[in-house]
């Protein structure tokens, strides 16, 4: 009797016992899948393509050498890609006879500018390791690269993206904020993205380095009256009532090409050169305490813009089986 007791009884522990480890198992695989489904990680190259990072990195420097400005305008793609249809690398295919992209839609067209670099550098990631690198990843990189080479702050790169095999002009032309926008629209632009106020401010901090043609300042320069009178003077000559809409002037006018935190400096001085640059302080809006923050603390500023450049990478990755790896940026495989 005893002993049928113990047998039953060893069976029940055995059987319990099974059944947790099938739950384990269960649990851990469950775990794996759910980490890794639509989630980017730091890691993702480290054994597919040990190399991908330190290519992007000396590329970047070696372009950024060769021209100052392709480091303000990598950081920008980086942006014009994250709020349409998420960071896909939708924003670097070509327009085609049979294909409508990006590269047309009101805030790119004669605007956007680095394709060539990013091909090159493409270049190098497909010898290196063929099929693996995502020209979405390629621009995540590129706009840390370019960041830290003119004096901004790290962070690790989330990876892991995938590229589309579409693009939407209408979204680029209606998600992209224009420079004419007001706070409460620029705020409402950045929370359908699902970046906060102080994503906004920090992320703006971007015009700190590159340039803006003509036609983004002219009715700022003439008619705004919440711009420095001096200021305003000094940029009418290259940037005439009418003509030239492409002649070019420096977002920050003092350091144009460091990443510093000299564009708020500017904006508590009446100095922001776009409409929606002053918009972030102009003496009423929420953001007035941020600028000020920043305007007097690089380092809250460089942390938060850090933080704020892995949030905009995270817009509606392509991960796993999603997309395609392109071959090459310009085109779907
Ligand atoms: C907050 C809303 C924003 C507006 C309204 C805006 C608007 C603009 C405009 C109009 C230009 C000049 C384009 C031209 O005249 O051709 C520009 C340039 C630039 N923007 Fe923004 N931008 C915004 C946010 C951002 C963000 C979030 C980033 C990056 C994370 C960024 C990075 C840049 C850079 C680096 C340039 C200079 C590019 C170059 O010199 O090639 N901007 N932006
Ligand atoms: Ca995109
Ligand atoms: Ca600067």
């Amino acid at each position: 009797m005893s002993l049928l007791r113990l047998a039953y009884c060893k069976r029940e522990v055995f059987n319990m016992a099974s059944n947790y480890s099938l739950l384990l198992l269960f649990l851990v695989f469950a775990g794996t899948f759910l980490e890794t489904k639509g989630k980017l990680t730091p890691k993702f190259y480290s054994s597919k393509c040990p190399k991908a990072l330190s290519i992007v990195q000396e590329e970047v420097v070696a372009a950024i050498k060769n021209e100052t400005r392709i480091g303000a305008s990598l950081l920008r793609l980086h942006f014009h890609d994250c709020f349409v249809n998420g960071c896909d690398a939708s924003v670097l295919l070509d327009d085609t006879s049979s294909f409508v992209g990006e590269k047309t839609a009101a805030p790119n067209n004669n605007s956007i500018r680095g394709f060539e670099v990013v091909d090159h550098i493409k270049a190098k990631l497909e010898k290196a390791c063929p099929g693996v690198v995502s020209c979405a990843d390629l621009l995540a990189l590129a706009a840390r690269d370019s960041v830290v080479y003119l004096g901004g702050p790290s962070w690790k790169v989330r990876l892991g993206r995938r590229d589309s095999t579409t693009a939407s002009r209408s979204a680029a032309n209606t998600s992209i904020p224009p420079p004419t926008s007001n706070i409460s629209s620029l705020i409402s632009n950045f929370a359908a993205q699902n970046l906060s106020l102080r994503d906004l401010v920090a992320l703006s901090g971007s015009h700190t380095i590159g340039l803006a043609r003509c036609t983004s300042f002219r009715s700022r320069i003439y008619n705004e009256s919440t711009i420095d009178a001096a200021f305003a003077n000094s940029l009418q000559g290259s940037c005439p009532r009418s003509g030239n809409d492409d002649n070019l002037a420096n977002l920050d006018h003092q350091t144009p090409t460091h990443f510093d935190n000299l564009y708020y400096k500017n904006l508590l001085k009446v100095k922001g050169l776009l409409h929606s640059d002053q918009e972030l302080f102009n003496g009423t809006s929420s953001a007035d305490k941020l600028v000020k923050i920043y305007a007097n603390n690089t380092f809250a500023f460089f942390e938060h813009f850090a933080k704020a450049m892995i949030n905009m990478g995270n817009i509606e990755p392509l991960t796993g089986s999603q997309g395609e790896i392109r071959t090459n940026c310009r085109k779907v495989n």
